[in-house]
């Protein structure tokens, strides 16, 4: 099976993730800055624990390569990611220290160790299926905003947002975490018990994004930023 497999077993929930009401009204420029400003706190403890993920998929890979790979996104995160998430969010009036005392919301919580415990109890293969809707998830957003002429590209609060997901360097890095996980799934029959599991962990990591998304817009309601 390929990467597309997972996509289509899922379609349903994986079109609620990547046309989330929260993405269009990134897009138009229009989302509730409280909205906004709860979506990056959650977002930076959500890739403290992604990186956690990542440094999980060392200890479970099976090659050398395999563990150079997830080392490369371990350091990734932690020094480039992580710290554009940082300086981007002063521009939001959020410090670092700020966003570290910040507590993790349900869905941040969900989330991340649902994706954690996938990979503990499982192998490197259910490990990657949990993490796979996140990249790939972005890189399709991206694609799709810049592609889009509706897409508000002038005077629009959120357009850094928008120009990191669709920009060269995260395309690129998801494209290569793309490849990697087809090369994971090569062996795996769609059909076969193996196969439905990783999509069920798919969907349902999937479904967690669309939650996150939500608890953004949420944030609008619960007056809590
Ligand atoms: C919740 C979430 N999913 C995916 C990405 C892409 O890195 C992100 N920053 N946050």
């Amino acid at each position: 099976m390929k990467h597309q497999d997972l996509i289509n077993a899922c379609q349903q929930d994986w079109d609620a993730y990547i046309q989330h009401s929260f993405v269009q009204q990134l897009a138009k420029g229009t989302l509730a800055h409280t909205c906004y400003l709860h979506y990056l706190k959650q977002d930076f403890l959500f890739l403290k624990q992604y990186a956690r993920a990542y440094a999980l998929a060392i200890y479970k890979a099976n090659t050398l390569a395999d563990m150079r790979g997830a080392l490369l996104s371990v350091n990734t995160l932690l020094n480039s990611e992580i710290s554009h998430h940082v300086s981007y969010c002063a521009n939001w009036g959020l410090t670092e220290s700020d966003m570290e005392a910040e507590d993790e919301d349900a869905g941040t919580v969900a989330y991340t160790r649902y994706v954690l415990d996938t990979g503990i109890k499982g192998d490197i293969v259910d490990l990657y299926a949990a993490l796979a809707p996140c990249s790939m998830g972005y890189a399709e957003i991206g694609r799709n905003l810049s592609a889009d002429e509706n897409t508000k590209l002038q005077g629009n609060p959120f357009i850094d947002w928008i120009t990191l997901y669709a920009g060269e360097k995260f395309q690129q890095s998801a494209a290569q975490g793309t490849a990697h996980i087809d090369t994971l799934l090569a062996e795996i029959d769609l059909e076969s018990q193996r196969g439905q599991n990783l999509i069920k962990i798919f969907r349902t990591a999937t479904r967690m994004e669309t939650a996150f998304w939500q608890q953004g817009l949420n944030a609008a309601l619960e007056n809590n930023v």
